[in-house]
């Protein structure tokens, strides 16, 4: 298996930093801690079956815990599997829209109190492109794009993408018939062709004449393992320095100005630490699935600015797969700058041993909805290789024009 190589190779093996007790997001109370501080209110959630024993934990509290200044989760971990498992299998008991955000969105529970983020299939096919005349922000979003860009953001080493697996959802049974949410279940109805649909309530794509709809009832979603709570874990959120515009006309200042990274790496965060070489990683990521809609990115609080950028969002991912969009590397291409290790393990992904379509197409295997259909045609696959090989020739012309190309962060 080519999977199980990489995965052995040392550049994915490295061991992990020395980690201090700040650098863990959450902590576990000891019980004689909390009542000290009086915390045994009344009405509080019952969790008396979970004890500081990490075996007492359901896997999406030991996903939380898992979480450190450096990554989202450790791939090694064998809760990750029992995570994604947990996600695609566990009964649902309730879905709610996601308030926020302007495509349809919705907040499954499930029981032990886990939740996840849920993405529904949109109208298009695995197979079909976005249409060339629609702007990128005009785009749908795709659940099996939400799901790739896990397993691509895994493979590239970076564990900054919440677990996100496929499943699929009885509309009726698993979430008209058990929501609360009122507005949301006012949406169904029954299609001409005797489906189970419904549109939600959202600023895009949220009418009759863009419904989601069951077969007659299954629908194919994608779920995200539900980050923690921003009263326990706040979050930052971070203006992308290469924003587009999101406008008809108008161009973005780093569309314009050549020396624009410049004034990037003079701007805080971007002048000290990692900053600048992780929003470069995330520009690699997104220009492998053609992702265009980083607007923003963000960080947990608690770390400050030295700590990983949460990859969330890429619902419009993988729109189409016989375009590359170059712009998209214009953090790499306009400063120049790569982590190393970054760098390595793409040349790794680049040699036939471990080829990224080859790797990518057997991690994704892996996700239930791959019963269903692979999860990215092959067209999506090859784009990978060929744009892989695109990055790998900036970072060359880059080093023939620039010294310090390479940032070192391996001893
Ligand atoms: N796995 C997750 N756990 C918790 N919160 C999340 C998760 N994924 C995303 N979010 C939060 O929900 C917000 C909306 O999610 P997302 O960006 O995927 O949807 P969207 O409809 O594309 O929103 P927008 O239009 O704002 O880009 C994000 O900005 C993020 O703060
Ligand atoms: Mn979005």
């Amino acid at each position: 298996s080519k999977l199980e190589a990489l995965f052995r190779h040392p550049l994915y093996n490295q061991p992990r930093p020395q980690l201090q007790e700040d650098d863990w997001l959450l902590r576990v109370k000891t019980s004689q801690k909390a009542e000290d501080e009086g915390q045994e209110e009344e009405g509080a959630m019952d969790i008396t079956d979970w004890t500081s024993d990490v075996d007492t934990h359901p896997p999406w509290l030991r996903f939380h815990l898992g979480i450190t200044r450096w990554e989202l989760y450790d791939r090694r971990d064998p809760n990750l599997g029992q995570l994604t498992h947990y996600l695609a299998t566990q009964r649902i008991l309730g879905a709610v829209q996601k308030s926020g955000g302007t495509q349809l969105k919705l907040v499954m529970s499930f029981p032990n109190y886990g939740q996840a983020m849920l993405k529904p299939m949109n109208r298009q096919s695995r197979h079909a492109e976005t249409d060339v005349n629609l702007f990128y922000f005009s785009d749908f979003e795709r659940h099996n794009a939400e799901i790739a860009a896990f397993h691509l953001d895994r493979l590239l080493g970076f564990h900054r993408v919440p677990p996100a697996v496929g499943r699929l959802v009885n509309v009726t049974a698993e979430i008209s018939e058990i929501t609360t949410d009122h507005k949301l279940r006012t949406t169904f109805f029954t299609s001409p062709a005797g489906n189970v649909c419904f549109y939600g309530q959202c600023e895009y794509y949220c009418s009759t004449e863009h419904p989601v709809c069951g077969q007659p009832h299954l629908l194919e979603v994608s779920l995200a393992a539900m980050l923690p709570d921003l009263s326990l874990a706040p979050r930052r959120s971070w203006r992308s320095p290469w924003k587009r515009s999101y406008s008809r006309t108008k161009l973005a200042r780093w569309e314009k100005e050549p020396a624009y990274c410049d004034t990037v790496k003079q701007t805080p965060p971007y002048d000290h630490g990692t900053r600048l070489v992780d929003l470069i990683d995330m520009a690699v990521l997104d220009f492998l699935m053609s992702n265009m809609d980083r607007h923003h990115y963000e960080t947990f609080e608690k770390f400050g600015n030295e700590t990983f950028l949460l990859h969330l969002d890429h619902g419009r991912a993988f729109g189409r797969h016989s375009r590359d969009e170059p712009s998209i590397l214009a953090p790499l291409q306009q400063c120049c700058r790569i982590r190393r290790s970054t760098l390595l393990r793409l040349q790794l992904l680049s040699i036939p041993d471990f080829r990224l379509s080859d790797v990518m197409r057997e991690s994704l295997a892996q996700d239930p909805l791959a019963a269903v259909a692979p999860l990215l045609s092959e067209p999506h696959l090859s784009a990978l290789d060929r744009r892989l090989a695109t990055v790998l020739q900036v970072v060359r012309t880059c080093q023939h024009q620039h010294q310090d190309v390479i940032f070192n962060d391996l001893e």
